[in-house]
């Protein structure tokens, strides 16, 4: 594992602790932490919701719907022990000095003011709106010190406005230097990697740029639906929820300058300067340049899964469900010197037939052909299922008669080359926070160069007054989004040879 242990024991305060990313994502990753003897005794887990549990009852939730495959019984035990719950109201709010019994506000000061001193970090996994009211019951509570730390959970807000008042109101509280922004595609290895392969490889710079690359495919496809998330999803969507932050974060690593240094400020910069780069999408241009889906009943991995509308909720579909997307896909463009006239295509979407996330570089075709078919070089980076790159080139087949290309993969596998378990991208990002190392986070001028490009598009989509395209759960997107490429003569990379 890469991450460094933390040295001094903390108090995570999870705000939204019962929620889904708590519990399939964070409380894993502590748990592997944990095991992996990176969280010094004495660091508590200190989970927040309004759900009245005590600490027993979020054990015993814990315990029932967290599964970790290979964890053992005395992990567990040790594990649990760390848990606690609080029950708060947001919205009752909190008065300072010291007036807030039975608010859960004093149960929490009473935590952890109490006995030995440690770190404290407050991690919000709850819906934005949530986070500058949150942040001020601490300030009124008297809860943050100057070695406070805050983790922000994606997407910061719903468009560039509310984004810029959250960082507003968070950063009254908490200073700049204390505040991270989390992606959690930045944790995860293939993506860090990305940097290494780009950064510490010399043959690919030369050749990393609009006279040698005709396009750039990223594609996060899951084949999850959102039983249980309505409310959330409905207000957020396909190009808030993934494309704002994770599909951006990784166009921005494949098309960011060289930085000077291994610095989180000198990355940060580059990174910044790509979202400034990419040019806007509104009106018109929009319905040319973008496409988005809602998913109807179909089959997944053979079995049968609801509509979105009909997906089991917290809340009955609205008017709102029915106009939102469960799938993007956009052409953008980056207009500088490097990327001049190369699209960058960007598809997310659920209930897709496989899950696989990737990043394709496709290159030009060769400037004179003597041998018959062949096709362009691509660079395969997979993020997911299993983390890898490729490299597809041309081959000859073998055989006598005339010369007959394939292309076929060098294919590197990370789980292969590299033993052992790779960690989850929160694991790793948990203890980035706890031992206060905010170089994959995101800077405040990130997030909100991100909007910036976003929000045009959502108020096109907004405004259009047509619904997403439907596409039957189990199949690739709508046909509006092979159109995007096809209209240039290229394919997804899935519909290229093999
Ligand atoms: N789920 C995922 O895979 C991912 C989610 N995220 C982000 O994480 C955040 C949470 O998402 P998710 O876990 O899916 O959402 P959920 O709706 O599943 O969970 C929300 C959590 O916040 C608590 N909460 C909500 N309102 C209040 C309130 N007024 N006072 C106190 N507690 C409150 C809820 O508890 P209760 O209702 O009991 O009070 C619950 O614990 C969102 O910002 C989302 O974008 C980011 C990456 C991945
Ligand atoms: O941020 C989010 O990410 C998950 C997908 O994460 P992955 O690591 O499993 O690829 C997505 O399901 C969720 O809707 C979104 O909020």
């Amino acid at each position: 594992m890469s991450a460094a242990p933390a040295r001094r024991p903390a108090d995570l305060v999870i705000f939204g602790g019962t929620g889904d990313l708590a519990m399939r994502k964070l409380i894993p990753a502590l748990y592997h932490c944990d095991r992996d003897g990176l969280l010094p005794s004495g660091t508590r887990v200190i989970a927040m919701s309004r759900s009245g549990l005590g600490d027993a009852d979020y054990r015993d939730k814990v315990r029932a719907e967290v599964s970790v495959p290979g964890a053992t019984p005395d992990d567990w035990r040790r594990f649990l022990t760390r848990l606690h719950h609080v029950s708060v109201d947001i919205s009752a709010g909190v008065s300072a000095g010291g007036t807030n019994a039975g608010t859960g506000w004093d149960h929490l000061t009473a935590l952890l003011t109490g006995g030995e001193e440690r770190d404290r970090v407050f991690y919000l996994a709850s819906p934005p709106m949530t986070f500058g009211p949150f942040c001020r019951g601490l300030g009124a509570a008297g809860l943050v010190t100057p070695a406070s730390r805050v983790v922000l959970e994606k997407p910061l807000g719903r468009d560039l406005a509310s984004a810029q008042r959250i960082n507003d109101e968070v950063g009254e509280i908490f200073s700049e230097s204390q505040i991270f922004r989390i992606d959690h595609y930045l944790g995860k290895e293939t993506v860090q990697n990305l940097l290494v392969l780009r950064f510490a490889n010399a043959f690919l710079e030369p050749i990393w740029n609009s006279l040698w690359i005709d396009h750039v495919q990223i594609t996060v496809a899951e084949t999850v639906g959102t039983p249980g998330r309505r409310g959330y999803y409905d207000h957020a969507g396909a190009l808030r929820d993934m494309v704002q932050n994770h599909l951006l974060q990784l166009l921005c690593l494949v098309a960011m300058e060289p930085p000077s240094r291994n610095d989180r400020e000198a990355i940060r910069d580059e990174k910044v300067k790509v979202l400034q780069a990419l040019r806007p999408i509104s009106g018109t241009e929009a319905d040319r340049f973008t496409v988005r889906g809602q998913y109807t009943a179909g089959h997944v991995g053979g079995c049968a899964v609801p509509g979105y509308l009909d997906e089991p909720g917290s809340t009955p579909p609205t008017e709102a469900s029915g106009r939102v997307e469960t799938f993007a896909a956009i052409r953008a463009e980056v207009k500088n010197w490097r990327w001049a006239g190369v699209p960058f295509y960007l598809r997310t979407g659920k209930r897709m037939p496989f899950r696989h996330s990737e990043i394709v570089v496709r290159f030009k075709d060769v400037p004179h052909s003597i041998f018959p078919g062949g096709s362009p070089n691509r660079l395969v980076l997979r993020l997911q299922p299993s983390e890898g790159i490729e490299l597809h080139l041309m081959a000859k087949e073998p055989g006598a008669g005339e010369v007959a290309l394939r292309p076929v993969p060098l294919s590197l596998s990370f789980g292969q080359a590299f033993q052992g378990r790779v960690p989850e991208a929160y694991e790793r990002l948990l203890m980035d926070v706890l031992t206060g190392n905010p170089t994959l986070f995101m800077r405040r001028d990130e997030v909100e160069a991100a909007w910036q490009w976003i929000d045009p598009i959502l108020a096109t989509w907004e405004t259009a007054g047509t619904p997403p395209e439907p596409y039957p759960a189990g199949t690739a997107g709508p046909d509006g989004a092979r159109e995007l490429l096809g209209r240039s003569g290229r394919t997804w990379h899935e519909e290229e040879p093999a």
